[in-house]
């Protein structure tokens, strides 16, 4: 949670608290309204507003304050609301036919201009019902607003970020011009509510009732009523109790049910759970409340900072966040979850088969190395895939305004690794096996090592103890390469979460929400769907749209059967892995159409959300989905990589990013007969010079002797020169990047050097300047030029006498040689009194411009100071 706002308390008496008591405004919504309206000035030209849910009357002052004298304004609410001057106002059930009447009765022939809906059910009740009433009260505000909303008028209501988010935008879009979501800064971060505010209604003469009958907008509610806790749908409940590898978390945005920013976690739910990155990424505190949760904070394996990280999991740093995942296995072996004997146990069953020969020896050896290598690399790869997969959601979110429920990330491998996909065998077994031994995850989500089945009955590289000191390393790195992953899992979680990321993301993309005119635009002939074909042919046409080859359903079979496989044991082989890896990307990204089971309301929800015009350019989903199923199998290298390339082909014409390839992380070498690099330097030296103070004082140095060649090359090969990288965890490699190099001691006079270069930069004009300057001169040089043309031409006559020719030239040479400006003709002042006192019009004798002044000329002297000092201060 934002520090400076709580929820709960004095936080809640924040700045929009007081500044509405200050202005006389009930209620801090007020600026909401304000702000909106800020935004996109809908009050200032409207005649008539109705304000359903209204109480206590915020909204209304702010109507009455901004809308013309004389309109017409109608509040309504279920509580009684104090008169406000100009305001009519009614203690009615918005969704009963009597508010209806009431209004009615009230405006007559009249339409609103603007139908404003803050309204919000009374909370206290289950989370689920709450999110549904205030949903189905948007539809029924909506139901009131396209009865009595002018053409052209505007609807602006709040929601919630639920389920039905998508549906009620999508139903906004089939009756409104442009629709558009915001979150006006006084709105609170930690609350879900979004404003939606619908702009040029377009009073289709005939709306199917379907389009506001919540049964048929939220028809999918049915299959994903909450249960509460993090997201888990009631209707999935028994599925996802007999098919529990099926139970997904919604990645988009909120949690179903979970409207608030604030979470506090269990401690045993981070301990005992066996997905502790998603707890981490979801919560911002883990509490130790139970008996059993205090007692451990008092044993020996938790150290002090501990419970400091646990208080704040938002400020998590790297090395915190390893800490806590470190903490937590210390802690399962302490408790007895998660034993090393077991690691060992089950490593030592590997060894007993294992016979030890000298020959043996030495191809293990190699092998250690060449494993070692192949982490390293596929370390790289994962970094890799981690950026391509977090710019493709970033990319992905990009064209959302909000999260939404479409059952686009309902896995969690485009987050990087995902908690289910971070104990997939068929990321992390391959690049982390060390002779036989895999390094994995086991039930409960700890590191254990297991001996592949095959591996063992050959036994040809089991010839060392397991826990000698190089497995031990190769342990460590194989832990330290998996908490990299959870990190960028975890960072990745984090941004999902930051409703201000989301927020800035949505107002940033606002512009092309706009541009989509819901399913009608789509229609190629034109017709009006709204009236002729209503919900049903709009629906149709959704699905229609999105329906897919007959592969489809082969497809989706697939897609059941890999994720039907037992996720977290050791015995599934890696192709199946690699499959289901491969079919569960596909599905995220291609949602299908027609589709029964435990998918159906995501992919309903999904084609909703497909079937905005943004994905209509998308064919190539499948495609970038491929490309990024990493094969880590050495042996296929390099069909993998010819494949991705062939993809990474394909997605640059989709506008998908490609990570460029990064550099070996192999020793500097400095060499010399790079050309390129040097050229490439020179250049760089051409163009920008001696930048940084360190430069200047090593130039100044070289100029003035002090230093030569020689020992500039000398002092290049330093103790942070040649630092291998290999095998580095990436939270450390940053670090390093920003501490861990040389510091050149830079002089006095390098600084005084580089601050003139930037004075003598700052003195010189601005472009504009200098451009007009330029231009004035040039137009002197052509008038001059005229000038002598003409006086040329004037010399060369016969019939003028010289002195006419003398004359007539000096005219042209002064015309010119002037300044191009026409001289002011001179105002002459006529003093009103005597005969010119009282005098209307031009007074006699008076030839020219003239100004009438008395005597004093006070005006006109307070006139010329006053321009003087503009002219002053404009200099
Ligand atoms: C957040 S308040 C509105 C605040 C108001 N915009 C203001 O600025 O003062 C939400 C209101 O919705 C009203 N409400 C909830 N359900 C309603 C319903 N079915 N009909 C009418 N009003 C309702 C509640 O009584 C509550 O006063």
């Amino acid at each position: 949670m934002a520090k400076g706002q709580k929820k709960t308390g004095k936080g809640r008496l924040d700045k929009y608290y007081k500044l509405a008591k200050e202005q006389g405004f009930r209620a801090r919504s007020a600026f909401k309204l304000i702000q909106l309206n800020k935004k996109y000035a809908f009050l200032e030209s409207a005649r008539c507003v109705i304000d359903l849910c209204a109480a206590p009357g915020g909204w209304l002052q702010v109507a009455s304050k901004y809308m013309p004298a004389n309109s017409i304004i109608v509040g309504v609410d279920l509580d009684p609301i104090k008169p406000i001057p100009r305001v009519v106002t009614f203690t009615s059930d918005i969704t009963t036919p009597q508010c209806r009447n009431l209004i009615r009765g009230e405006l007559k022939d009249w339409k609103a201009d603007v139908v404003l809906h803050d309204g919000a059910p009374n909370v206290g009740t289950a989370w689920v019902q709450d999110a549904y009433s205030q949903s189905e009260l948007v539809l029924m505000s909506l139901k009131l607003a396209v009865e009595f909303l002018a053409k052209g008028g505007t609807f602006v209501t709040k929601v919630f970020r639920s389920v039905d988010y998508n549906n009620l935008i999508w139903v906004f879009n089939q009756l409104f011009g442009k629709v558009e979501a915001t979150k006006p800064p006084s709105s609170r971060n930690v609350s879900a509510e979004i404003f939606v505010v619908c702009r040029d209604f377009l009073a289709p003469k005939h709306i199917d009732p379907k389009f506001l009958d919540p049964k048929h907008v939220f028809k999918d509610l049915a299959s994903t009523t909450i249960v509460g806790g993090l997201g888990i749908s009631a209707g999935n409940a028994e599925s996802n109790v007999f098919h529990p590898e099926k139970k997904r978390r919604h990645r988009d945005g909120y949690a179903d049910g979970d409207y608030t920013l604030f979470k506090s976690i269990d401690a045993s739910a981070f301990i005992l759970g066996d997905d502790p990155v998603t707890v981490l990424g979801s919560g911002n505190k883990i509490s130790f409340i139970s008996e059993e949760e205090s007692r451990w904070l008092s044993l020996d394996v938790t150290a002090a900072d501990v419970k400091a990280n646990c208080d704040d999991l938002k400020v998590l740093g790297k090395g915190d966040f390893k800490a806590l995942l470190k903490w937590r296995l210390a802690l399962r072996e302490e408790l007895g979850l998660a034993s090393k004997s077991r690691i060992i146990e089950d490593a030592t069953e590997a060894v007993e088969v294992v016979e030890v020969i000298d020959e043996d020896q030495e191809i293990a050896e190699e092998l250690e190395r060449l494993n070692a290598e192949a982490a390293a690399r596929t370390k790289r790869e994962r970094r890799k895939a981690n950026e391509i997969k977090t710019r493709t959601i970033q990319r992905m979110q990009l064209q959302m305004t909000a999260p939404l429920d479409i059952g686009l990330e309902q896995t969690d491998a485009t987050l990087g690794l995902g908690q289910d996909d971070m104990f997939d065998l068929g990321r992390v077994d391959a690049p982390k096996t060390t002779n036989n031994a895999t390094f994995t995850m086991d039930d409960d989500g700890d590191a254990v090592l297991e001996s592949s089945d095959e591996d063992s009955a050959d036994g040809a590289d089991d010839d060392e103890p397991l826990d000698s000191e190089d497995e031990r390393e190769n342990k460590l790195t194989g832990l330290e390469a998996e908490l990299d992953g959870l990190y960028d899992a975890y960072q990745g979680r984090l941004r999902e979460r930051d409703a201000k990321f989301k927020v800035k993301e949505a107002r940033r993309k606002n512009a092309e929400r706009e541009e989509w005119s819901g399913i009608q635009a789509q229609n190629s002939d034109g017709e009006d769907s709204d009236e002729e074909g209503g919900w049903d042919v709009v629906q149709d046409a959704k699905v229609n749209d999105h329906s897919n080859s007959s592969s489809d359903s082969s497809d989706e079979s697939d897609i059941e059967e890999a994720e039907a496989l037992p996720v977290k044991t050791g015995k599934r082989t890696r192709v199946d892995r690699e499959f289901a890896s491969q079919t569960t990307k596909r599905a995220r990204l291609t949602p299908k159409a027609g589709t029964s089971g435990p998918y159906t309301s995501t992919t309903a929800a999904a084609k909703v959300w497909f079937a905005q015009d943004v994905f209509s350019k998308v064919d190539g989903l499948d495609d970038i989905s491929d490309s990024e199923s990493f094969n880590v199998d050495e042996n296929s290298d390099d069909e993998a990589s010819s494949a991705n390339a062939d993809d990474q082909g394909a997605s640059d014409e989709e506008d998908f990013e490609i990570v460029p390839q990064e550099q070996d992380d192999g020793m500097d070498i400095w060499d010399a007969n790079d050309e390129d690099e040097d050229e490439k330097t020179q250049s760089n030296l051409r163009k920008f010079g001696l930048l940084t103070p360190e430069a200047v004082t090593l130039a100044q140095q070289l100029v003035n002797r002090q230093t030569n060649k020689t020992q500039l090359i000398n002092d290049g090969f330093n103790r942070y020169s040649l630092n291998s990288k290999e095998g580095l965890p990436s939270w450390f490699l940053d670090d390093e990047a920003k501490n861990y190099k040389l510091n050149i001691p830079v002089t006095k006079e390098a600084m005084s050097a580089l601050r003139a270069k930037q004075r003598a930069l700052d003195a010189r004009p601005i472009k504009k300047v200098a451009e007009a300057k330029a231009r004035k001169k040039f137009k002197a040089a052509q008038r001059l030029d005229k000038a002598m043309k003409k006086a040329e031409g004037v010399n060369a006559t016969t019939d003028i006498s010289e002195k006419d020719k003398a004359q007539q030239i000096d005219k042209l040479m002064r015309k010119g040689m002037s300044s191009g400006q026409k001289v002011k003709k001179e105002i002459k002042l006529v003093v009103a009194k005597g005969g010119n006192k009282g005098v209307k019009g031009r007074p006699k004798g008076v030839k020219g411009r003239y100004t009438m002044v008395d005597s004093r000329m006070k005006k006109e002297l307070r006139a010329k100071k006053r321009k003087e000092k503009a002219s002053r201060k404009r200099k």
